[in-house]
């Protein structure tokens, strides 16, 4: 067990903790590892939507790039902004023990949802899923690390903006009770009726293919569970996608020997919404995502992804 293994990470707070908690995972198992933060666009350009930035991938990209250089041998991700299409060369070594897969709002004052409001989020997801239930509200962007976000939601007049549980956890800003640092001021309120991104609240491995080694070493931190769920959710979104960040929610379940798969396709202003939400024995998950997103597909949801796409091209 001499050889390193250099751990490629982005160079965000979120991504840090992320790439770290891997390391001790490596180390207790004796292996010797080291971090190599690296900057990505994703977190150099935030004066634009990402969906207008028209790349996929575009947290991971850096990263891909420096494992294929040779000067990192893993990295580590937040599934959800990995792209469904590993790039040629490199493959899925383990997905951990999931953490929170909710949104959950963050507000600074007492919320009427009855009255006008503003939202921030910089997903379509989000927003779709918020102005279906709420068409009275009013989304803005919001982009930038979690930091980062929260420091603008601070500094504007928004009542709230949305984020993923499992970021705000990680770095320490919230509680099992939902309760935001004090340092920040605000609370944060689980949006249970929201579905989430894809595999949202899972961290991957990815390696080279024909690095043995490193394979070997990190497949040992894989959660089949995990792995399971994510599948699934993730076939869903690359049958429906084919490469724009539509406004597509996920979620798996393993409940006894069943896998339950929740999923939603919502046209960008939220008023159409396609849903399912379907079982199957669990020893039948690999082509589950696939079923029911053809389902989706079928009743409407070729005609729905064509004008999203349409729409997000403009
Ligand atoms: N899109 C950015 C991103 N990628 C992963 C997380 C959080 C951790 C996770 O979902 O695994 C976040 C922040 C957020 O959505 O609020």
């Amino acid at each position: 067990m001499k050889k390193t293994i250099r751990i490629g990470t982005r160079d965000s707070e979120l991504a840090l903790w992320q790439a770290n908690t891997v390391k001790s995972k490596l180390e207790a198992l004796g292996y010797t590892t080291q971090l190599v933060p690296v900057k990505s666009e994703g977190d150099l350009v935030l004066d634009k939507p990402l969906y207008e930035m028209g790349i996929t991938g575009i947290f991971t990209k850096t990263l891909d790039v420096a494992m294929i250089k040779g000067t990192v041998d893993i990295a580590v991700h937040s599934m959800k902004d990995v792209p469904t299409q590993l790039p040629n060369g490199i493959v899925q070594t383990a997905v951990l023990a999931r953490a929170s897969s909710e949104d959950i709002l963050v507000t600074k004052n007492v919320i009427d949802f009855e009255k006008p409001c503003t939202i921030a989020t910089g997903s379509l997801r989000r927003q779709a899923q918020w102005l279906n239930r709420y068409p009275h509200h009013k989304v803005v962007d919001l982009r930038g690390n979690v930091n980062t976000r929260l420091q603008k939601l601070s500094d504007n007049d928004w009542q709230g903006a949305i984020f993923a549980k499992a970021g705000l956890q990680r770095l320490g800003y919230v509680s099992e009770a939902h309760i935001i640092s004090p340092s920040f001021g605000g609370v944060g309120e689980a949006l249970d009726w929201m579905l989430p991104a894809p595999a949202q609240g899972a961290m991957v491995i990815v390696a080279l293919e024909n690095d043995d080694f490193s394979k070997d070493a990190t497949s040992k931190l894989n959660d089949p569970a995990s792995e399971i769920c994510t599948h699934i959710e993730r076939e869903f979104l690359r049958t429906l996608e084919g490469g724009c960040t539509a406004p597509i929610g996920s979620f798996a379940e393993i409940i006894e020997d069943k896998v339950l798969l929740k999923g939603c396709l919502f046209s960008l202003d939220g008023k159409e919404k396609l849903e399912i939400e379907k079982a199957v024995d669990k020893t039948d998950y690999l082509h589950f995502g696939k079923e029911c997103a053809l389902q989706i597909l079928k009743n409407g949801g070729s005609e729905l992804m064509a004008q999203i796409k349409s729409q997000i091209n403009k």
